[in-house]
């Protein structure tokens, strides 16, 4: 597990070290540049030109430090100073004095002669970037991208990404490296940020794990290693040790969506499926999965909400541990129905998906029914339903909407796009880092759904099964592209590749 920090913490986690640990700010300073030339002396050759763009802040501190120390090695180095030398920052003033003495090669920007670049290092804004970059700023962004530097190395973070949401501010310099210190920045996680960030190397430079106790909301991601938070299943067991997973879904000519949770479901450990469906669907599911137990309900009995379907959905909640709740149901207007009886009847974790969302979009009543075990699924079009913003606000900053959607009823949200986020309701935001754009499919939704119903099945409580499937589900993915390149993934190879992650348990 790694964790993730706003620039907002990670400026506290800061003050705290300086401050209450006491490690001079100068200290961090000339460490974070050391790390950083590292990185840039595997790119470039002692004839390389480089130029290092400081701002006034300490970002642009670093950079200056890190001009000093390519030059005293011998690179043809140039520092061009953006903004006024008497407005920096105390620790930049001191750089500036420094570079002075041992003869870095310090141009303000004005007076600088764009000519060609090897590598630009970016060190104009770090994590203090807080609003859109407009006038002089801009112009010089705007020259030294047209100038075309032939690599780019970030310092911290590229300058006008935005570090919490990852956003750009108007413009943004591209990297091929960025080096950021302590935690890596939810700005280089998310799009359009991480597009903007190339490779990011995280430089440990001496902030103590115990200052992140200073920060209030958690964020994190998993990493390889980590299937090995799957719990094992013991040996001394029977199939109902592991759980029995509901899956209701599937309407007429529908069955595809409840076969692909149902596989999901076994694939990652689930001792015992049943698909609940329309008897239309039972052959076609019997013959694909006959590990699966079928159960069928009368849509015309749902849609007129007998007492007989009442009470065959409530002895299927009954035997259910894990519930699956809308994978292809459809819109038709028994749906409603469906979804309100399991809600009111089910007091084990429910996953919420698809279909079973847009029920609750067309009659947000459904929401008074919501309980802390309930987890959704969204995309950003479900999303955009569920909550009657428009997709491009929600995307704006996604942990925000996550966010604000699960805590509104207690809830865990995973909010699905490129880079899927789990506001988990214990508080922590699960930030993903695997996955891969040829998942971009339909089904792929269906397995991430089984996926989690296996993992809650296998004793999991909601946050970590929410954090934990969406991971693997990404791995699996990965394992795919790999396989087949980057077009040809059908949904139902992620579920051939879950055993391939779950081999990854180092126990
Ligand atoms: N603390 C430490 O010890 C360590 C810190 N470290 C380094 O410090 C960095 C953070 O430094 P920082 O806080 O000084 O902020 P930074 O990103 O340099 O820029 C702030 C300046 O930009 C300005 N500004 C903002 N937006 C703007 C805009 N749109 N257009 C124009 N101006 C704008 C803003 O102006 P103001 O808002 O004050 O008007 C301010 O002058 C961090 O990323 C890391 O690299 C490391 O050395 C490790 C130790
Ligand atoms: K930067």
């Amino acid at each position: 597990m790694r964790y993730l920090v706003t620039g907002d913490q990670m400026k506290e986690v800061d003050h705290y070290t300086i401050d209450t640990i006491g490690i001079p700010s100068l200290v961090l300073m000339e460490r974070a540049a050391l790390a950083v030339v590292c990185e840039i002396e595997k790119l470039v050759n002692k004839k390389s030109r480089i130029w290092v763009l400081c701002g006034n802040g300490n970002n642009g501190g670093d950079g200056i430090a890190i001009a000093r120390m390519l030059h005293l090695k011998g690179y043809r180095t140039t520092a061009i100073l953006a903004g006024k030398r008497e407005s920096a920052t105390r620790e930049t003033m001191i750089q500036l004095e420094i570079a002075k003495k041992v003869g870095v090669d310090l141009v303000d920007y004005p007076d600088f002669t764009f000519g060609e670049c090897d590598l630009l290092v970016d060190a104009l804004f770090g994590l203090g970037l807080n609003r859109e970059v407009l006038g002089s700023y801009r112009e010089i962004m705007d020259q030294v991208i047209a100038s075309g530097p032939a690599l780019t190395v970030a310092v911290d973070i590229p300058s006008g990404i935005h570090s919490g949401s990852g956003q750009i501010m108007g413009i943004a310099f591209r990297a091929d490296v960025t080096v950021t210190f302590g935690w890596e920045k939810l700005g280089t996680m998310l799009y359009p940020g991480k597009e903007y960030s190339g490779t990011v190397v995280v430089a440990e430079i001496g902030f103590p794990e115990q200052s992140l106790s200073t920060i209030k909301s958690e964020f994190f991601t998993f990493e390889p290693g980590d299937a090995n938070k799957v719990p094992l299943r013991p040996a001394y067991s029977n199939k109902g040790s592991f759980g029995k997973v509901l899956v209701v879904a599937g309407s007429r000519n529908m069955s595809g969506a409840a076969y692909l949770s149902s596989l999901a479901a076994y694939r990652t450990g689930a001792g015992l499926v049943k698909i609940f469906t329309v008897e239309e669907n039972r052959t076609i599911l019997q013959s694909e999965l006959p590990e699966a137990i079928i159960a069928t309900y009368d849509p015309k009995e749902a849609d007129a909400s007998t007492e007989a379907f009442k009470e065959l959905l409530g002895k299927q909640c009954e035997w259910a541990s894990v519930i699956v709740l809308g994978p292809g149901l459809g819109r038709e207007s028994y749906v409603k129905n469906l979804v309100e009886e399991v809600l009111t009847n089910a007091y084990v974790p429910i996953i919420l998906d698809a279909d079973g969302l847009g029920a609750i979009a067309d009659n947000p009543d459904l929401t008074g029914y919501f309980t802390e075990n309930i987890i959704v699924t969204p995309h950003l079009g479900e999303m955009a339903r569920l909550t009657g913003s428009s997709v491009e606000a929600i995307k704006k900053n996604l942990i925000a909407a996550a966010r604000e959607y699960a805590d509104r009823f207690g809830i865990t949200c995973v909010l699905k796009d490129a880079v899927t986020i789990g506001a988990l309701k214990d508080q922590r935001t699960y930030v993903n880092s695997s996955g891969n754009s040829s998942m971009a499919k339909a089904g792929a939704g269906d397995v991430l759904t089984g996926i989690i119903a296996g993992l809650l099945a296998l004793g999991l409580e909601e946050s970590d099964a929410a954090a934990l499937g969406v991971w693997l589900h990404g791995r699996a993915g990965d394992v795919v592209q790999e396989k087949y390149g980057g077009y040809s993934l059908l949904a139902s190879q992620l579920t051939e590749e879950i055993h391939t992650i779950l081999q990854e348990q180092t126990r």
